[in-house]
C-alpha cells in the first residue's frame, strides 16, 4: 500500500479520509522541530507528504525525494517553498486558503483591541502585585471607535479583518494592494491608497500581505517613522515582514503608540526579547488559526488534496497549476 508521512498530529477524520482512500500514513507524532535532512529521511518509503509547519520545500528537499508525488501544505502561506524548484520537478503542492480566514482574522482584531488597551501588560501587572488603588488617570488605553484601519493586504483574511472592524468600531477601511480590490472598495468604502499614504493615515495598521522578497523587511525604520504617533501596528502575516530592532526603537522613542504581533522572527520568539515587558506590545505564539473547528477545516482540505494528488488528479488548491500544463 503507498504510505503518506504527516508531520504532525491532525484530526482522526483528515486521517481516516487518508486511509478510507486506500493509503497507509505515517504520523510524526513527536512535538520537536524536524530538520531538512530529518525530513527527506522520514520521506523515504512515502508517496504523499502532508507537510504541517515550516518544512523547507526547496530545490535540495525536492531532488532528494524523488518518489513524491504530491505536497499539501497544512497552511495557507507557503513562503517556505520555492515554486520555480516545484514547477521544474513538476511536483504539485497545495495549501489551504479561506477556512482560516475567519480564525485568522479574529486573532488581529484580538491583538488590536488588546494593544489599545494594553490587555496582556495589565494581566502581568497584576501577577506582580501591582493592582493597589484606583487611579483615574492610570491604564488607560485608547478607544478604537470611528479610527481609520489601514490594511496591508486587503486579500482574503485582510477583508475578514476589515469587515470585523467596520462592524464593531465604525473604523474607516484604507488598504494597500498591488491591485485594487474593488469588492471591498464596495461592500466597506475601503479607499485604496499608496504604501506611504496607508503608513501616515493608518491609526491602526494591520499586515496580510504574503512573505515574499517584495515584502520582507517593509517595516523598518523609515517605514515606522511615517506612522502617527497614536499608531497601532498589528502583524499576523508573517515576522519577517517588519524589522523587529526597528519596530523595538520605534514603540521605545514613541513613534508609534504600539504593536500587536502573532509572527516573529525568528519563531519561536526568546522568552528574554525585551518587547514582551512593554506595556502597549501584545505577543502571541502564532496562533492565527488555532481553533479547533478551523484546525479540523485546515486538515481535511489538506487530506483532500494529498488524496487528489495520489490519484493523479488535480489537487483542488493547487499553488502551482503550471505542473498540469
Ligand atoms: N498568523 C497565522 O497563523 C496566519 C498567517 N497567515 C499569513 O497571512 C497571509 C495572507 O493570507 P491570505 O489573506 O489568505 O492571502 P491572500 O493572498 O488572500 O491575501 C494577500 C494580500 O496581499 C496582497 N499583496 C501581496 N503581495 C503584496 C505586495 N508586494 N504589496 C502589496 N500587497 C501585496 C495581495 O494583493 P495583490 O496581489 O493585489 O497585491 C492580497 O490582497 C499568508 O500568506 C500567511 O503568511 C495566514 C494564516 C494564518
Ligand atoms: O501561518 C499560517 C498559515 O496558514 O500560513
Amino acid at each position: 500500500m503507498e504510505k503518506v508521512l504527516i508531520t504532525r498530529r491532525i484530526s482522526d477524520d483528515a486521517l481516516a479520509l487518508i486511509r478510507n482512500s486506500g493509503y497507509e500514513t505515517t504520523v510524526y507524532a513527536e512535538l520537536k522541530n524536524i530538520s531538512q535532512d530529518e525530513l527527506i529521511k522520514m520521506c523515504e518509503g512515502h508517496v504523499g507528504l502532508l507537510s504541517v509547519g515550516p518544512n523547507q520545500i526547496d530545490e535540495h528537499f525536492l531532488g532528494a525525494c524523488p518518489q513524491l508525488k504530491g505536497i499539501a501544505l497544512m497552511s495557507v502561506g507557503y513562503d517556505k517553498v520555492d515554486l520555480e524548484a516545484a514547477n521544474k520537478h513538476r511536483m504539485p503542492i497545495s495549501n489551504t486558503p479561506d477556512v482560516l480566514s475567519e480564525a485568522t482574522a479574529d486573532t488581529a482584531f484580538l491583538l488590536m483591541l488588546s494593544v489599545a488597551r494594553n490587555a496582556f501588560y495589565m494581566h502581568k501587572s497584576i501577577e506582580r502585585g501591582e493592582w493597589n488603588f484606583f487611579d483615574p488617570m492610570q491604564n488607560l488605553g485608547q478607544e478604537l471607535y470611528g479610527k481609520t484601519l489601514g490594511v496591508l493586504g486587503l486579500g482574503r483574511i485582510g477583508l475578514e479583518m476589515a469587515k470585523k472592524a467596520k462592524a464593531a468600531y465604525g473604523m474607516d477601511i484604507i488598504y494597500h494592494n498591488r491591485n485594487r480590490n474593488e469588492q471591498a472598495e464596495k461592500e466597506l468604502g475601503a479607499k485604496y491608497l499608496s504604501f506611504d499614504e496607508l503608513l501616515q493615515q493608518s491609526d491602526v495598521l494591520t499586515v496580510h500581505v504574503n512573505l515574499t522578497e517584495e515584502t520582507k523587511g517593509l517595516f523598518d525604520k523609515s517605514a515606522f517613522s511615517k506612522m502617527k504617533p497614536n499608531a497601532i501596528f498589528i502583524n499576523t502575516a508573517r515576522g519577517a515582514i517588519h524589522n523587529e530592532e526597528d519596530l523595538l526603537l520605534a514603540l521605545q522613542n514613541g513613534t508609534i503608540w504600539g504593536a500587536g504581533l502573532d509572527v516573529t522572527n525568528p519563531e519561536p520568539m526568546d522568552s528574554n526579547n525585551p518587547l514582551l515587558n512593554m506595556e502597549n506590545v501584545c505577543v502571541l505564539p502564532h496562533i492565527g488559526s488555532a481553533t479547533k473547528e478551523t484546525r479540523e477545516k485546515m486538515a481535511m482540505m489538506a487530506a483532500e488534496n494529498i488524496v487528489a494528488a495520489l490519484k493523479g488528479e488535480r489537487m483542488p488548491q493547487v499553488i502551482n497549476p503550471e505542473v498540469y500544463k
